[in-house]
């Protein structure tokens, strides 16, 4: 795992944007296109203002979140709204959207149909993960239902259920981050920070942010 500090988190963004900028350029030279992962939440909104106002070939990126909560766009709880909002505006409106909700009482109704239409699209990429003071990244929550499934298993995506997850998540696993050719994890704050520093001596079950650092690039600021 890499750690880099930066002096305030507005630097960390505009940074940190311009790396995933160039990362996708490179897989479009190589391959002729390219995928994205991105997180929701309170952190990746600015590297999302700052991404979206990019030049490059974005009819050629593919993004999809790396996890949803199960709730209608509408909600301010979606993150798809989020994604909306702020990254598919500008030069990133070209991009395709590859959502992760599809209007169902329950996840698992549509998960085979959304993991359908994720797997041309693997290997991922570029990923980009944020991670919560508990340590759950993308919504691989520890004390989740599913929490065995989305750390060991083969699938593409996984619905549960999590104590610190008010409405029911779906996820990508930890296997498809853990193959991404590129992966970054955004925090902001000492608290996040000391929750990493923790993590690194616990078991993914734990703290399932562990899961994911071998090859990460963790981006921290303060503030
Ligand atoms: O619920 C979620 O939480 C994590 C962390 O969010 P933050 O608000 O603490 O930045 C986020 O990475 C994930 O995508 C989201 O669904």
């Amino acid at each position: 795992m890499e750690f880099v500090e930066y002096a305030d988190s507005e630097m960390m963004m505009i940074d940190l944007a311009d790396r995933l900028a160039s990362e996708l350029r490179a897989a479009i030279a190589a391959d002729g296109r390219a995928s994205l992962a991105v997180p929701g939440g309170t952190t990746p909104g600015p590297v999302f203002d700052t991404l979206s106002a990019i030049s490059l070939d974005w009819d050629k990126v593919h993004v999809m979140l790396t996890d949803e909560r199960w709730v209608p766009e509408s909600s301010e709880r979606s993150n798809t709204g989020l994604l909306k909002r702020r990254l598919f505006t500008g030069e990133a409106a070209a991009a395709h959207y590859l959502p992760l909700y599809a209007e169902a009482e329950r996840p698992e109704e549509k998960l085979d149909e959304l993991q359908q239409q994720l797997a041309p699209h693997l290997p991922l990429s570029v990923v980009l993960l944020g991670m919560g003071a508990d340590m759950h990244t993308a919504s691989i929550f520890p004390g989740a239902d599913r929490l065995d499934a989305a750390l060991n298993g083969e699938e593409t995506l996984v619905a549960m259920r999590a104590p610190g997850a008010p409405e029911p998540r779906i996820t990508l696993s930890a296997k498809v981050l853990q193959d991404s050719m590129r992966r970054h994890i955004v925090i902001i704050g000492a608290e996040k920070r000391a929750a990493l520093e923790k993590a690194q001596s616990l078991s993914p079950e734990e703290a399932p942010v562990a899961a994911v650092l071998k090859g990460a690039t963790v981006h921290w600021a303060e503030s």
